[in-house]
């Protein structure tokens, strides 16, 4: 234990019940006004919490290698609102049979430290409650045009020789029931998609942010650098094996635009020992999609910082925003009509015992009081299909509404 934290900072979960742990650690960080993020990392049975004693920091430029441990959470646009960080000062992890307190804190004791340890002592004794979460009150604008519209005047473009794919998105506001309770569906959803990055992010700035996303943006496991290629969707038939998954002509050109902007972002910085796998098929809950993995190895291409320049590089891709990315940026800034705010930005756990893992935020939903605005894209090419890309984008919702009108 770190010599700065006092005594009452190590806590002893043995006998308090798991997800009763999980609530009353959220909980109270809620009251006191703290960011918090929780998550389940693909193929993996523990979940995280993490939560800062201080306010979420702005971050310019992320700076993965100097970075201290913590969460970052950045939206689809950093121009429109800014990249944050949650430093952890307290991290818990729930296993199958334990739960482990990481020993974080470094910075000196402040007043919001030795409240949120008093208030969680309090906090486990106590029967379960209805969970607060973070709100942020803000008017929110939905888009004035037509979904098909849309993606027509994107397909019009594309014929025009304006870009070659762009990915243009929808929300969607839905009422919550009554007896929603948040970790309920955190944990179904963990049950749900195991091969998927399942998180919460809450905090005063943000408001609260679900979402059990397919899309790896970047890792960097000691010296071992990764990202994807994802893209290409369609509805799972759980009947049929993965192998016998056949793509059409769209789909594969869709995905393979994806593969070539990334080849592009190597390519920048002269980096050519890359190892490509894929594409293959691979399951995202009720959907299919290409992906194609991306590995290089950072001692021996002598690269330790290519986690920061390929973040820089890499967000927005193509799997998102499209192909030239600028010239899709603009069509999306022009036409989309909303906010996609932290859909489709980044987000995931920093140097965490050397392992930083950022996800692309797909597959999400911002919750408010009663409701909750729920987001999708599709990647549209010279061959799509106005009302399939629509439809599209509603079997993305169902990634997470299947799970939220479950009854237990
Ligand atoms: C933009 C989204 O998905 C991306 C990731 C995988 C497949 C995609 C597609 O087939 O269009 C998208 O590029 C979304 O889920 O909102």
């Amino acid at each position: 234990m770190n010599q700065k934290q006092s005594a009452i900072s190590s806590l002893d979960f043995t006998g308090f019940e798991k997800t009763h742990t999980l609530r009353s650690i959220f909980q109270v960080a809620v009251n006191l006004g703290l960011p918090l993020a929780v998550w389940r990392a693909p193929h993996q049975k523990e979940v995280n919490l993490m939560v800062s004693f201080s306010s979420a920091q702005e971050v310019e430029r992320p700076d993965l290698e100097t970075c201290e441990k913590g969460f970052i959470f950045s939206p689809f646009n950093p121009k429109s609102s800014a990249t944050l960080f949650i430093k952890s000062d307290f991290h818990v992890s729930f296993d199958f049979d334990e739960v482990i307190q990481h020993e974080d804190l470094t910075s000196e004791e402040n007043v919001l430290q030795a409240k949120f340890f008093i208030q969680l002592k309090e906090q486990l004794k106590k029967p379960e409650e209805k969970l607060n979460y973070h709100v942020k009150d803000q008017e929110k604008k939905g888009a004035d045009i037509d979904y098909k519209d849309l993606v027509q005047l994107g397909i019009d473009a594309i014929k025009n020789n304006e870009f070659l794919k762009v990915v243009p998105a929808r929300s969607k506001v839905i009422s919550l029931n009554d007896g929603f309770d948040l970790i309920t569906k955190y944990l179904q959803l963990c049950d749900a998609y195991a091969n998927a990055f399942v998180s919460i992010v809450s905090m005063p700035e943000t408001g609260t942010w679900l979402g059990a996303t397919p899309e790896l943006l970047l890792e960097v496991n000691h010296s071992q650098f990764k990202t994807v290629a994802l893209a290409g969707t369609q509805r799972r038939d759980i009947a049929k094996s993965i192998s016998d998954t056949a793509w059409t002509q769209k789909e594969i050109e869709e995905q393979a635009l994806v593969s070539r902007y990334i080849i592009n972002c190597f390519k920048k910085i002269r980096l050519r020992e890359y190892e490509e796998k894929g594409p293959k098929t691979i399951i995202a809950g009720n959907l299919l999609h290409l992906k194609t993995e991306f590995e290089v190895n950072m001692k021996e291409t002598n690269f330790p910082e290519l986690g920061t320049v390929m973040l820089e590089l890499l967000h927005p891709t193509s799997a998102i925003a499209g192909m030239p990315k600028e010239a899709a940026l603009n069509f999306i800034q022009q036409h989309e009509g909303f906010d996609r705010s932290f859909y489709s930005g980044y987000l995931g756990p920093v140097q965490n015992e050397q392992k930083t893992s950022i996800f692309v935020n797909l597959r999400c939903m911002e919750l408010l009081e009663n409701s909750a605005i729920l987001y999708a894209g599709a990647g549209v090419t010279v061959d799509s299909v106005a009302e399939k890309e629509f439809e599209e984008t509603e079997m993305k919702f169902n990634t997470l509404l299947n799970i939220l009108n479950s009854q237990s």
